[in-house]
């Protein structure tokens, strides 16, 4: 057991890209955790999606030893914690389990909206935090410049800011000084207390079962404990701990101040929940730890097979999905247009991406989504309070008094060129500016908007307003009132549910009339004339019409090439699979999403 005083625990907070992985990668190499033949880049993102996408989903831990100048050996325990808006929420957990931070920014860079969203959440769990500047070995980069910034957004003193190249390596020893020097170790803690321990996270693995990623707080952890979940009430045998290093290595006890693993046959993910206490059957805790709300989904869509077929082999996926991430939720749904299929909830749109990403390439399903929806608080004439997940369902507006729709409170940081553009986008998408203040050449707007005006593409937009140069960070702040309508398209006279949405009243003609051109463009013709129409209520408000043709694919094959024709064909018909009959009209798989793609 490592006494409390050689303990350094943290966390490194970082925009995306400015090289958190990197640098984990460089501390854990410097400090020989391990062999340099297995040394590959990102040691911690270790889901192949993660790696892929170069972005961590759920929190990793890794123990590294590092003898300091001082000629102590020092257990410095770092916990990696997700990089993307819609896991704001996992970043504010895992923080609780550490005492400090590593403020990485990129120095060509500056400080960016989720640099400023992360490290604020750091503050707030009370950490003392270690500003570094990477990226030095780019000409472009400018540690005084930035270094001026951190403490003029940021407030806190960055006079001794480490100048790294997390690429090259320079500074890194810095950095590993500057832990052990002005981080604190961990407080409190006896080791022959009752058992305290913090359930930090889990994952499932399909070897071992659920893993739960620990912090003792105070007593002593061994193989063979029996232990208990206070808030769940499951008893579990221990069955193995250890610490990641950052291969899974078993050790004979966790004590105070340290984190590890442990391993006691949990079936699944869902029967931990993450912020719940550890303590032992038989000597229990007298109170415990504060615990964390559980994270809430708020992006909703409907997932449908495109082949019906394959309704049960996407169940059990889904089944699978569930069991290593409790935040994702579904249920089944059917649609009248597109059969049987489930309704899933998300952090957030990268969450779906994900999620519908790995069923898709894991699990070889083709799929088609629906629009995403948040969560509307209904309020009927009654009194009666509903939660609408689906406009679909949507009550009968008669029988509505008024409705309230989810905000947040968006940051955005951009350089001044584009400032026009990104409020002319905040200001379309029925935003609410709160603040516009300078941090050098570069404007912070925040503003309050409508979170189903930001689900859906306007991430993308920003980005492509900007040319990449803004970035963003938002949270949700609750639940406004405002004049929101249910929109109904109708395709060939039937109205097609799975393309429903809720927009606003003063908004509805001009997304109609948007949606019913796009569509017109995305199905394809038909031997009749289809009439594509938007409505509210019974009343159409906008309406195109496909006229009538037949695509021959074989026209341009004059000539007797028998095969070529074939092959056409072959292909028409493997298109026709992604394709989804409503009535008499086939609707190709993409429209759902493009359809509602705005183009402000
Ligand atoms: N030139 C230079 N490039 C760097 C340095 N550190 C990181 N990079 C590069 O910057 C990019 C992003 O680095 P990552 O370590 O993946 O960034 P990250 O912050 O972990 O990103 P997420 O995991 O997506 O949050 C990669 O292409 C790195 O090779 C550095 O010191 N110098």
């Amino acid at each position: 057991m490592t006494p409390l005083e050689n303990i350094r625990n943290f966390s490194i907070v970082a925009h995306i890209d400015h090289g958190k992985s990197t640098l984990a990668d460089r501390l854990i190499q410097l400090t020989g955790t391990v062999a340099e033949r297995d040394m590959q880049s990102q040691l911690l993102d270790n889901m192949d999606i993660e790696r892929e996408r170069g972005i961590t989903i759920k929190a990793n831990t890794v123990r590294i030893e590092y003898p300091a100048k001082d000629g102590k050996t020092y257990v410095l325990n770092l916990i990696d914690t997700p990089g993307h808006v819609d896991f704001a929420y996992e970043v504010a957990r895992s923080m609780q389990a550490v005492e400090g931070s590593l403020l990485v920014v990129d120095a060509t860079q500056g400080v960016e909206a989720q640099t400023l969203a992360n490290v604020y959440t750091a503050i707030d769990a009370d950490h003392e935090i270690v500003p570094v500047l990477n990226k030095v070995d780019l000409p472009a980069s400018d540690p005084d410049r930035v270094r001026e910034q951190i403490e003029d957004v940021i407030g806190i003193d960055a006079s001794e800011a480490c100048l790294i190249s997390a690429k090259t390596g320079v500074g890194i020893p810095d950095v590993l000084e500057a832990i052990v020097n002005k981080l604190p170790a961990p407080t409190g803690g006896d080791p022959d207390a009752p058992l305290k321990a913090m359930l930090v996270d889990s994952k499932y693995d399909q070897y071992l079962g659920v893993i739960c990623i620990v912090r003792i707080v105070e007593g002593t952890l061994k193989k063979g404990d029996r232990i208990r979940m206070m808030k769940t009430g499951g008893t579990y045998d221990v069955d193995d701990v250890g610490v990641y290093r950052p291969k899974m290595v078993g050790v004979d006890s966790l004590g105070p101040g340290e984190i590890g693993y442990l391993n006691a046959s949990i079936k699944q993910v869902r029967d931990t929940r993450v912020g719940d206490t550890i303590t032992h059957e038989k000597r229990k805790c007298e109170t415990a730890l504060p615990g964390f709300k559980p994270s809430v989904p708020v992006v909703f869509c409907g997932l449908f097979p495109v082949d019906a077929n394959d309704f049960e082999d996407m169940r059990e996926a889904i089944e699978k999905l569930a069991l290593n991430d409790a935040s994702f939720t579904y249920e089944m749904e059917t649609s009248a247009a597109l059969g049987f299929g489930f309704r899933c909830g998300f952090l957030g749109l990268l969450h779906l991406e994900v999620i519908r990403d790995r069923l898709e390439r894991e699990y070889d399903i083709d799929l088609i989504t629906t629009a995403p929806s948040v969560i509307y608080h209904v309020h009927m004439k009654d009194g009666e309070m509903q939660e609408l997940h689906n406009p679909a369902d949507m009550p009968d507006m008669t029988l509505v008094d008024h409705m309230e729709e989810p905000r947040i409170k968006a940051t955005i940081l951009v350089p001044d060129d584009y400032l026009g553009d990104v409020l002319k986008l905040c200001q379309d998408r029925r935003g609410i500016q709160e603040d516009l203040t300078y941090a050098g050449s570069r404007a912070m707007v925040v503003y309050d908007l409508p979170l189903n005006e930001v689900v859906f593409d306007f991430y993308d937009r920003l980005k492509s307003v900007t040319k990449g140069y803004a970035s963003f960070d938002y949270q949700m702040i609750g639940y406004r009132q405002d004049n929101l309508v249910k929109m109904q398209i109708l395709v060939n006279d039937e109205p097609v549910d799975a393309l429903s949405t809720m927009v606003h009243r003063d908004r509805a003609e001009m997304r109609g009339r948007a949606m019913v051109e796009k569509l017109k463009d995305l199905i394809p013709r038909h031997m009749f004339k289809i009439p594509i129409q938007a409505a509210i209520g019974g009343k159409v408000i906008a309406r195109e019409t496909l006229s009538a043709m037949r695509k021959d694919v074989t026209a341009k094959c004059y000539g007797g090439d028998a095969t070529r024709k074939k092959k056409l064909l072959e292909k028409q018909k493997a298109g026709k699979k992604k394709m989804r009959q409503f009535g008499k009209v086939d609707i190709p798989q993409e429209a759902f999403i493009s359809a509602l793609k705005m183009d402000s």
